[in-house]
């Protein structure tokens, strides 16, 4: 009979692949978690790592944690959902890492004993930094090393040649080192995929196949992601795995939803608009990710926002990735406020019709599956599919809106709507993360405003009130919802001349200007290249002086600044009836929101009652 586990349950061999906990004691309410749940030095892991745990002050572990951490300690395969930023990170490094450890206090011999595979290497960074916290206190033990690095056959074997206990890599960097027999995965114990359903999306079908051809037999799995898709029944069948599945859903209540979602309903002009005003008037405050379609749409939004005096970064998939890290590291350190980023791989899903049918479709499938495994039938092989290789093999190994561990995101804003409900998932996921508060705001072109501004117009928005009915259905899974974000046009207009200015400035030709210039930038600041340029230093002097900045675009000083005359003086009910994230442009009675101590007013994200949107306090300059 198939067994449902309750919170307090401790999941054991017999455990069931079906997991419905509805917990409300998540990561999103650690306060609320009762004793009998276990800590982290309950959980069976080697002590050295409670300690690194300890060290980075995660005072419990997430749901995610509890309920893999004992199943994966146990010798299990597992296939995990678990929701964006609940903490899946630690819930499989950490189980290897106890393994190796137990494994080394008998048997000293080198070998790699764990693989983990991700699929950007922004990722690779990430959790290679997170192996490396987690074995702070045991590194003579454990040796990692991450390869995302095109580099020569060489250097490859040469990073490996110390034999790492565990390796981070993206599939076709891993594939390459089994091939070059720069790394031997003949005592691999662990394989790890994590945001596993993607690992087919970006085209690395063909390596993991190789991969799973030079897996010892009895490699333990563990696949994670935040989504399920019928990618995942395809990456079992080429693994040969019939794993537990875990899937974690926390049913929240509305009070402890921490992540406030709204929808503008706006024509396509008028994104440009509400976006100007929102970080001129900086009706939200703090960091914020910006999701656009792709790259010359980044920059002209950065060239559009520059007139007005509002800096940004950029982040796509034309930036080495050594850049891209250090942009997200910057950001996390709270240098850039708003990263502009081109989410290149949002068509992933898009590309594929039916994707969220399928999507579906996958998860009423792994429900079947689930309620056989549970009668206890083995579940039968996936029939191995003709995997045909996808589309998006030229692109990057980059990244942006899976499993980056942006810090203290106050706002994600699709600028433009992603096209799948699941980027749409893993978008909204770069906020509210750990139990933070976020928002969540979107642009939506309604289907008879398409195309009627050709030149903000962009194709990926042609069918945005449908992907919006999806998206609210699938937030509606989880017991979310979308609200409409209320803005009063007359009080926009005042600022509309304004933003056609702006937007007439930001040409082609300046767009491609600026994109050169960054590239420019970032080959001058190559290490690699560094060589080259002291032998050709005509070449350097060439790139050099190779164009200046902003030569292609009219420069508008009297656009960084907000004139008075434009802020309504009305307060916000004289604006709008309708107060549901309603934005008003001065606060009642004129007076200026300050924080307690006197610091001048910011808001405070998630709550209602201090609705980042509801405090806004106009910048006069
Ligand atoms: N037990 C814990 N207590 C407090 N913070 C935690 C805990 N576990 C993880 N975190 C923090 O939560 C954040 C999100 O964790 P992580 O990146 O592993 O999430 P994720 O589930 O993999 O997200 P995504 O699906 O987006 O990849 C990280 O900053 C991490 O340090």
């Amino acid at each position: 009979m198939k067994r449902k586990l309750d919170q307090n349950d401790e999941p054991s061999p017999s455990t069931s692949a079906t997991e419905e906990p509805a917990s409300k004691e998540s990561t999103t309410k650690p306060e609320q978690q009762t004793t009998t749940e276990p800590s982290f030095d309950q959980l069976g892991l080697d002590p050295r790592l409670v300690q690194a745990v300890a060290k980075q002050n995660f005072e419990k572990p997430t749901l995610v944690q509890r309920k893999a951490i004992p199943l994966a300690l146990d010798g299990q395969d597992v296939l995990c959902k678990a929701k964006t930023g609940s903490g899946k990170t630690a819930a499989y490094v950490l189980p290897a890492l106890s393994t190796i450890l137990k494994k080394k206090a008998t048997d000293s011999t080198p070998s790699t004993a764990a693989l983990i595979l991700v699929p950007t290497r922004e990722l690779a960074d990430q959790v290679f930094k997170a192996v490396q916290e987690f074995s702070a206190f045991c590194t003579k033990d454990i040796q990692a090393s991450k390869l995302t690095e095109n580099v020569s056959d060489a250097v490859l074997r040469s990073l490996l040649a110390n034999v790492p206990d565990i390796v981070v890599a993206t599939p076709a960097r891993a594939w390459h080192s089994v091939d070059t027999s720069a790394l031997s995965l003949e005592k691999l114990q662990y394989l790890i995929l994590d945001e596993a359903d993607l690992l087919l999306s970006y085209g690395y079908d063909e390596d993991m196949e190789n991969l799973s051809r030079s897996l010892p037999k009895g490699v333990q799995t563990i696949m994670m992601s935040a989504t399920l898709s019928t990618e995942l029944d395809t990456l079992k069948g080429i693994l040969c795995r019939n794993p537990t599945l875990l899937d974690l859903k926390e049913d929240l209540g509305p009070e402890d939803e921490k992540l406030t979602q709204y929808y503008i309903k706006c024509a396509e002009d008028d994104k440009w608009l509400i976006s100007y005003l929102i970080f001129k008037l900086q009706l939200i405050k703090g960091p914020c990710l910006v999701f656009v379609t792709d790259i010359d749409r980044a920059y002209r939004l950065k060239l559009f926002f520059e007139q007005f005096s509002i800096r940004s970064c950029i982040l796509n998939s034309e930036l080495p990735v050594n850049t891209r890290i250090k942009v997200v590291e910057e950001f996390n350190k709270g240098i850039y406020d708003i990263i502009i980023a081109s989410d290149e791989k949002s068509g992933v899903f898009a590309d594929k019709k039916e994707a969220d049918a399928e999507e579906e479709q996958a998860e009423d499938n792994s429900k079947s599956k689930k309620a056989e495994t549970a009668d206890g039938e083995a579940e039968s092989a996936q029939p191995k599919k003709k995997r045909k290789t996808s589309k998006n093999k030229k692109d990057d190994e980059y990244g942006v809106s899976r499993g980056i561990d942006f810090k203290n995101v106050a706002a994600v804003i699709n600028f433009d709507l992603p096209t799948s409900s699941s980027s749409y998932i893993h978008r909204i996921g770069r906020t509210a993360r750990a139990g933070r508060a976020g928002i969540a705001i979107s642009f939506v072109i309604p289907t008879e405003l398409y195309g009627k501004h050709r030149p903000t117009s962009i194709k990926s928005c042609e069918n945005d009130e449908k992907v919006l009915g999806k998206i609210i259905k699938s937030q509606a899974k989880q017991g979310r919802t979308l609200e409409p974000y209320n803005l009063n046009k007359d009080q926009m207009e005042a600022f509309r001349y304004r933003m056609n200015d702006a937007l007439r400035a930001v040409t082609k030709v300046a767009i491609r200007e600026a994109r050169t210039k960054e590239l420019r930038r970032e080959l001058l600041r190559s290490e690699t290249l560094k060589r080259y340029f002291e032998e050709n230093p005509a070449e350097l002097a060439h790139l050099r002086n190779d164009g200046e900045l902003g030569r292609a675009m009219r420069q508008q000083p009297h656009l960084k600044h907000v004139p008075d005359y434009l802020l309504p003086k009305e307060g916000k009910n004289a604006l709008t009836s309708n107060d549901v994230g309603f934005v008003p442009f001065r606060k009642e009675g004129g007076k200026q929101r300050h924080k307690k101590g006197g610091k001048k007013g910011g808001f405070k994200v998630g709550s209602r009652k201090r609705d980042p949107l509801k405090t806004f306090r106009a910048r006069k300059k």
